[in-house]
C-alpha cells in the first residue's frame, strides 16, 4: 500500500500513503464511548488469519497462547519479551488495518525493561499492550498463588511505559492489575492500583480475575469514567462468562476472549492425531482442504495476485 513519491511534484520528498497506523486506529475505536472493542484471542499466524477472515475490528494476542504455541509451555512466565514481540509483530503485520492488542506480561523486568518492551512492541506495529503488576516469575492471572510487586514499583512501571509511549508513538498502554486474586491483594487493592495507573497516564485499564457480575459492575463504578476498561473472559477462569453485549452493557470498552481459538484447536488436533494413529488415516470429517485450500487461509490468492500485478508469471498456470 505504501507509495514512494520521487520526482513527482512534491520536491522529491519521499511520501508514504497507506492504512492508518494500527495504534491510531485502535485509539479511534476506543474514542467511541457507545461501542466496545471486540478482540478475539489469537496465538499464531493461522489463528490470526482465520480470525481476520471473520472481520473483527481488533485482535488480541494471548501471551498464554504464545507460550503454548511458540514454546510448548504453559503460561508460567517462560515466554520472554523476544518471544512475545516476535509473535505480536508477525500477527500485527498480517493486516495492518486491524489493530492488535498484545499481552506484554509484566514488561520483563524493571522500569528499563518495561520501557524497552513498549518501544519494541510499537516498532513491531502492535497497537496496544498490557503491563501487569505480577513479579517476573508470573503465572496466568486465573491461577492461584500469584505474587505482586509493590504498588510503588507498579506505579514506576506504568510511568516507564507511558514515558516510552510518549517518545513519539501512539501505542495504547493498558495497565493491568492482578491484585484481585493475588497474595496480599484483593478487590480494593486492584481498584487502588488501577486508579493510580490512570492518574499516571495509562490509556486503558485491565482488571484481572473479576469474580462475578456484581463485581464487574462494582469495578466499573469505582474506576474513572473517562478511561476504557478491559474485561478478560475465559471459560473456566475466574471472571464470569458473559456475552460481548452483556460486557458492553455493564460498561466495559474492550472485551477479549483469549482462549476461544485454543479451546477449538486443541480438541480438533487431539482428535486428528488420535484417529491417524489408531486407523492409519486421518478423520474423514471435516473434509480435507488440501494444500491450496490450506494456503488460501494464509493469503495464497493475494500473493499470487501480487506477483501477477508486478509482471510475474510464477503462478500464471495456477498452483
Ligand atoms: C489474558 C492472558 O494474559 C493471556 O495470556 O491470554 C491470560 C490468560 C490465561 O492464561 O488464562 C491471563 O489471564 O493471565
Amino acid at each position: 500500500m505504501g507509495s514512494v513519491g520521487n520526482g513527482n511534484g512534491n520536491g522529491g520528498a519521499v511520501r508514504f500513503s497507506g492504512p492508518m497506523p494500527a495504534a491510531r486506529r485502535l485509539r479511534q475505536l476506543l474514542s467511541d464511548p457507545r461501542r466496545a472493542v471486540f478482540a478475539p484471542g489469537v496465538y499464531d499466524g493461522i489463528s490470526a488469519r482465520v480470525a481476520l477472515a471473520q472481520g473483527y475490528d481488533c485482535l488480541y494476542m494471548t501471551g498464554a497462547g504464545t507460550s503454548m504455541s511458540c514454546l510448548g509451555m504453559p503460561d508460567l512466565g517462560l515466554a520472554n519479551g523476544t518471544d512475545m514481540v516476535r509473535n505480536a509483530g508477525m500477527i500485527a503485520s498480517l493486516d495492518p488495518c486491524v489493530p492488535v492488542i498484545a499481552d506484554a506480561d509484566m514488561g520483563y523486568g524493571g522500569t528499563l525493561n518495561v520501557a524497552n518492551t513498549v518501544r519494541q512492541y510499537a516498532r513491531a506495529g502492535v497497537a496496544g499492550l498490557h503491563i501487569e503488576d505480577q513479579v517476573v516469575a508470573k503465572r496466568c492471572g486465573h491461577l492461584a498463588g500469584k505474587t505482586l510487586i509493590s504498588r510503588e514499583e507498579y506505579a514506576n512501571h506504568i510511568r516507564a511505559a507511558c514515558k516510552a509511549r510518549d517518545e513519539g508513538t501512539d501505542i495504547v498502554v493498558i495497565a493491568r492489575s492482578d491484585a484481585r486474586n493475588a497474595e496480599g491483594g484483593g478487590f480494593d487493592e486492584s481498584v487502588a492500583r488501577l486508579r493510580l495507573a490512570a492518574e499516571i497516564g495509562a490509556d486503558a485499564l485491565f482488571f484481572e480475575a473479576l469474580a462475578g457480575v456484581d463485581e464487574c459492575k462494582e469495578a466499573i463504578k469505582l474506576l474513572p469514567r473517562n478511561i476504557p476498561v478491559l474485561i478478560n473472559i475465559i471459560a473456566g477462569g475466574k471472571t464470569p462468562v458473559i456475552s460481548f453485549d452483556e460486557a458492553q452493557e455493564i460498561g466495559f470498552r474492550i472485551v477479549i476472549w483469549p482462549f476461544v481459538g485454543l479451546e477449538a484447536a486443541v480438541p480438533a488436533l487431539e482428535n486428528a492425531y488420535r484417529v491417524l494413529k489408531k486407523t492409519g488415516k486421518p478423520p474423514a470429517e471435516p473434509a480435507p482442504m488440501g494444500p491450496a485450500g490450506l494456503f488460501d487461509v494464509c493469503g495464497l490468492q493475494d500473493l499470487m495476485a501480487f506477483d501477477a500485478a508486478v509482471g510475474g508469471s510464477a503462478f500464471s498456470s495456477g498452483v
